[in-house]
């Protein structure tokens, strides 16, 4: 079996992508799912939370939009969260594998917003990263209405520049044109898993979990 990467910076076009895939049958792993998962009403990492941050769990319920303010105003508390969360998508990452490589998958994909700052692009085959200009990625992250400009400042400060994730891509998927072309290069990608031709990482050790 073999594992892609889907990675990018946020608002970059990762789940647009990474729908394409699952559209196409390939099995996805989508890391933002898991800690949304965990951090559901009675999810497994509330008590933690609730510890890190008082007062942002109540009756077994996160209040997310506190923990985004405390979390993306302080360093010390999103490292604390990324703590407690990390690991935990680690294992489960790892039993998607697993269970995926049981069931005679040929191709994966692992939707990781930070796949080469948390070393998971050591089990991958291959890296997408998905990119287009700064100034489309603000746009698009501020027309959600979710984050303020401070606070997506402070999430961009904790991710890889673009320029370097690019650099260190195997296949990169431009997202600032249409969704058409972007259909067509995940196309293009999709064939090249089938034929065996994707360009394979050449810099790291493979070290399959
Ligand atoms: C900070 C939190 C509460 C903000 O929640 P919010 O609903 O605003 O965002 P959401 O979870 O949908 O994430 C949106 C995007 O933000 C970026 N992002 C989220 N967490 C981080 C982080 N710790 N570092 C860098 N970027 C991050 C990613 O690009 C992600 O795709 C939440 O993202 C969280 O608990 N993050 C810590 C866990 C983590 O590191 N997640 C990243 C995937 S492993
Ligand atoms: N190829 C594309 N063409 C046009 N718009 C796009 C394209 N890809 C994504 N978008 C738009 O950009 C926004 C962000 O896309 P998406 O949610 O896929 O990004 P993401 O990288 O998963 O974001 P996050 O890191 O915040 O989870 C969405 O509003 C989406 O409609």
């Amino acid at each position: 079996m073999r594992v892609l990467g889907l990675t990018g910076g946020i608002g970059m076009g990762k789940s647009t992508a990474a729908a394409l895939f699952r559209r196409a049958g390939v099995r996805v792993f989508d890391a933002d799912a898991e800690v949304r998962a965990l951090q559901e009403p009675h999810g497994r990492a509330l008590t933690a939370i609730g510890r890190l941050v008082p007062g942002s769990v109540r009756e077994g319920v996160l209040d997310r939009g506190m923990l985004r303010r405390v979390a993306l105003s302080d360093p010390a508390i999103i490292r604390g969260l990324e703590g407690i969360l990390h690991p935990m998508v680690r294992r489960a990452r790892e039993r998607f594998i697993q269970r995926a490589r049981r069931d005679g998958c040929r191709w994966v994909v692992l939707d990781i917003p930070l796949l080469f700052e948390t070393g998971a692009e050591r089990v991958c085959d291959a890296v997408a990263v998905v990119s287009a200009p700064a100034r489309i990625q603000r746009a698009r992250v501020l027309r959600r209405g979710k984050m303020t400009p401070a606070q997506l400042d402070a999430v961009l400060a904790r991710q890889m520049p673009d320029a370097l994730r690019r650099r260190r891509a195997d296949v990169v998927l431009q997202t600032g044109l249409s969704r058409h072309d972007t259909l067509r290069q995940v196309r293009r990608l999709l064939r090249a898993m089938h034929e065996g031709t994707v360009p394979a990482r050449a810099r790291t050790r493979r070290k399959h979990a």
